[in-house]
């Protein structure tokens, strides 16, 4: 049993215009509701797709839940950003496909307060019929239904109304509670983000920018605003500054107390996340926990 999620070390991919992701190194722990945050190119799908045994890192390593992606893949629910289903079966078709490849394991239950909820879908209906929307639907059923220790979802409330967005995000995060899943899931939506998840990645450019708990993260950084220059806030690390009236406003990274003369306030997830956005030289973050263990480390039980 192992309380690592997934862990990635300089996990590097490659593709023939460039790179998707270059050196990747984090730690995900169990248990966790992880965010992928960042903008289009990132390497958000890429990462997803190595963790689900999909593809090969073209150098480095990933494991998943202690082996590798594809020893793990029984484990692993992964919902693509295009959510591929069989467009000519029904919705009762494929959940009952669903049922049989994971005889066993298969929650009927829970697939089927998937497609219940939001008015319900008629399961006659053929997936090609489908608008994104239900389509996503009867991908997250499949992906719940599975039990799997492992959720990997790919933009999963993108096609989503608000509403059927609230109500798939509770359903979710309910599973999730119940079951001690980890999930993943990736999103442009902040604000979601901001009540669904417990743990960031935030990747630009093919890098990892910040990983680690989002109190964790937050509680590193501070907004503040005063007198310029932003020399000034030395030896704090000033991730991005923005002149403000006659002052500044700035989001550092904090070493030690900051000065009376500041206005200090912490920082929204959203505030963290689009001045490290904004700023893509500011130096990355792992916050304690988020790197991973030395191999002979993990055997002997010690962190490193
Ligand atoms: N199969 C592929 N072949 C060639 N290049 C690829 C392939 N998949 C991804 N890429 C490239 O890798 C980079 C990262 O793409 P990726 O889809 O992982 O980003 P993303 O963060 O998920 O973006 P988005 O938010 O737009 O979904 C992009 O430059 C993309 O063009």
């Amino acid at each position: 049993m192992t309380d690592t999620a997934i862990e990635a070390t300089a996990l590097t991919k490659r593709f023939r215009r460039g790179h998707a992701l270059r050196d990747c190194t984090f730690r995900l722990p169990t248990g966790r509701v992880c965010a992928v945050v960042g903008p289009n190119g990132a390497g958000k799908s890429t990462l997803l797709t190595l963790a689900a045994g999909l593809d090969r890192p073209t150098s480095g390593t990933i494991r998943v839940l202690g082996t590798g992606p594809a020893e793990a893949r029984t484990r692993i629910a992964y919902v693509a950003q295009d959510k591929p289903l069989h467009p000519q079966l029904t919705i009762a078709d494929t959940l009952r496909l669903g049922a049989e490849l994971n005889a066993g394991i298969w929650d009927t239950a829970a697939a089927e307060r998937v497609v219940s909820g939001g008015g319900g879908l008629d399961r006659t209906a053929r997936i090609r019929t489908l608008s994104g929307g239900q389509r996503t639907r009867v991908a997250l059923a499949l992906a719940l239904g599975k039990r799997a220790e492992l959720l990997l979802l790919d933009e999963p409330m993108a096609d989503l109304d608000p509403l059927a967005r609230h109500q798939l995000m509770g359903t979710l995060m309910a599973e999730a509670a119940e079951h001690g899943t980890t999930v993943v899931m990736s999103s442009h939506i902040v604000s979601e983000l901001a009540e669904a998840c417990d743990y960031l990645l935030l990747m630009s450019g093919g890098g990892i920018r910040l990983a680690g708990g989002i109190d964790d993260l937050i509680g590193a950084h501070r907004l503040v605003t005063g007198r310029g220059p932003a020399d000034r806030l030395h030896p704090h690390t000033v991730v991005e500054s923005r002149a403000a009236g006659r002052g500044l406003t700035a989001l550092i990274r904090t070493e030690g107390p900051v000065g009376d003369d500041w206005d200090v306030e912490e920082p929204s997830l959203e505030e963290l996340l689009l001045a490290h956005l904004r700023a893509p030289e500011a130096p990355p973050l792992l916050s304690p926990g988020s790197t991973p263990v030395a191999r002979g480390a993990q055997e002997s039980g010690v962190s490193a």
